[in-house]
């Protein structure tokens, strides 16, 4: 159902941005029979579904397969030369993105109780807001609560010459037509090791940029390494500790990098780059000030522990109010927001376990602390460590890359966070999560009857020797 009025509409519940917790809570209060309206600028789904994890992890499919297809001879299949279709790759992924979109309007625009209101929110006061239509002139709102989950866009980085040349962020790398002869990428985070392997694998020459000593600059070192000897043996040209000083556009209409690496000049030259430095919170058009809801340094809505803002009644969820930047815990944030107003049950977002996985090939599965982490808290700890390479299933498969990491407390034989680099890591991290959930021991998992020749047996092994 679309609306249109010009005196002010008053709602139960209004939320703001149809990602992934506006969603589910706008069909969780609609449901509850609360009068919800939900406003969304762009694309019914936000970022996971439209420019997210579903376009990325469907691409990063096309390109595995393009790499096991270049290894099939190591496993005694002939291919021959392995060709990509860019173009094919990039309609696969579009039909997903455009299914999946169209799964979320259709559950939204069925639901009774919901009106979705389709253009930009701004705070007019504490309960009130204003929403700029396209074509439609402005519309008028208030409620009783208010939900804010508008999430981050790109950041760019103050790089001298960057508005000089037509730089790409994560969602526009994935609109172009054609592969990147030369993809230069600035960051080594999550975005740019994803796109980075993928472009690579599908047929570019691929260049990472980053700044500090590692990739990954939160993960333990020497798994960041290991991940970084696995993209440089398919080919990516890595540079660490490198600074990007200025950027321009050559005549021939290459993009010139000028870089800076332990004190030494440099220059790469590609035909596209790619900013990947972080984000930053959608936050400039909902001025909040007129509200009186605070944010951080940085601009990122500061909440308590049940995600209500400085301004009571209004909630922010998702990736707006700073923390780990992940889809699940945008849903866990709805689960906590709607189990504290409609099951007045205790919900909180403290001590929360915080999962991810980066889908490089191998993937990253993380979990937990990390050893430094636990180094610098001076926990009492021992660590279970593998290289893939000695697991059963790895050297059937061939897919020995990686290795498998497990931080436990000395005393309670409790596991405190686990790092899995390799096939399937984020698999074999949920198992260690689950186990952690259900504060089993470590030596239960060393012990226990676990299927042959499976990933999960490896635990066995993990588990077998430890180390201070
Ligand atoms: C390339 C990429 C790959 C990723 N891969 C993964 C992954 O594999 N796994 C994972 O867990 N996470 C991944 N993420 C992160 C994940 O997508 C986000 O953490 C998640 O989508 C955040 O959801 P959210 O609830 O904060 O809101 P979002 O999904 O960001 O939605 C916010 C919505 O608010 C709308 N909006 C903004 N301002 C306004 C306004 N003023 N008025 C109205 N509407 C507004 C926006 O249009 C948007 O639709 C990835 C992110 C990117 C960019
Ligand atoms: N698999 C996943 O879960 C997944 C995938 C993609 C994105 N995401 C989410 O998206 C968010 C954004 O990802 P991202 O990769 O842009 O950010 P990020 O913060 O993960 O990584 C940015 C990297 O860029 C480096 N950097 C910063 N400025 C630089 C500069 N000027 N030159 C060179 N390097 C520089 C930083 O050291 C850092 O390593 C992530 O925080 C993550 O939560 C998640």
């Amino acid at each position: 159902m679309t609306t249109s009025s010009t005196k002010t509409q008053h709602y139960r519940a209004i939320i703001l941005g149809a990602g992934q917790a506006g969603k589910p809570l706008a069909l969780a209060l609609a449901e509850a029979g609360w009068k919800t309206a939900l406003v969304e600028r762009k694309y019914l789904g936000g970022t996971c579904i439209n420019y997210g994890c579903t376009p990325t992890k469907t691409l990063i499919a096309s390109a595995e397969v393009a790499q096991l297809a270049r290894r099939a001879a190591e496993y005694g299949v002939r291919t021959g030369p392995v060709e990509v279709d860019y173009q094919a790759v990039k309609r696969r992924k579009d039909e997903l993105v455009a299914q999946f979109r169209k799964g979320v309007e259709e559950s939204l625009e069925a639901a009774e109780n919901l009106t979705i209101i389709r253009g930009e929110a701004s705070f007019m006061g504490p309960k009130q807001i204003e929403v700029q239509r396209p074509e439609q002139g402005t519309l008028s709102l208030s409620a009783d609560c208010l939900f804010i989950d508008c999430g981050t866009s790109p950041a760019a980085p103050a790089l001298d010459g960057l508005d000089t040349v037509a730089w790409l962020t994560s969602t526009s790398v994935m609109e172009l037509d054609e592969l990147p002869e030369h993809l230069l990428i600035l960051g080594g985070g999550y975005i740019g090791l994803e796109f980075g392997q993928l472009f690579r694998r599908l047929g570019s020459r691929v260049t990472i940029i980053q700044k500090g000593p590692q990739l990954l600059e939160n993960e333990d070192a020497d798994v960041a390494d290991c991940l970084a000897d696995i993209l440089q043996e398919e080919g990516i040209d890595l540079l660490l500790n490198t600074q990007a000083k200025r950027v321009q556009r050559s005549e021939s209409g290459q993009v010139v990098l000028h870089l800076s690496q332990d004190g030494q000049t440099r220059q790469r030259t590609g035909s596209h780059l790619l900013v990947a430095t972080g984000s930053t919170p959608n936050t400039a058009a909902l001025r909040l000030a007129e509200a009186g809801i605070e944010v951080d340094e940085k601009g990122y809505i500061n909440v308590n522990d049940q995600l209500e803002t400085t301004q009571p009644g209004v909630y922010a969820l998702g990736d707006i109010k700073g923390g780990p930047a992940f889809t699940h815990i945008s849903y866990d944030d709805y689960r906590v927001v709607s189990q504290h107003l409609l099951k007045k049950g205790p919900a909180t977002i403290k001590d929360r376990q915080v999962p991810y996985t980066v889908f490089t090939d191998p993937q990253l599965g993380r979990v937990g602390l990390s050893e430094k982490e636990a180094r610098d808290r001076k926990l009492n700890i021992l660590l279970a460590r593998l290289p893939v390479k000695s697991v059963a299933r790895a050297l059937e498969t061939s897919r020995t890359a990686g290795l498998m990491k497990v931080v436990i407390d000395a005393d309670s034989e409790q596991i405190l966070g686990a790092a899995i680099l390799g096939a399937e890591g984020g698999e074999i991290m949920s198992m260690i999560q689950i186990a952690m959930l259900g504060q089993l021991p470590y030596s239960r998992l060393r012990d226990a009857v676990l299927a042959h020749p499976t990933w999960a047996e490896s635990l066995n092994t993990l588990f077998t020797s430890l180390e201070n």
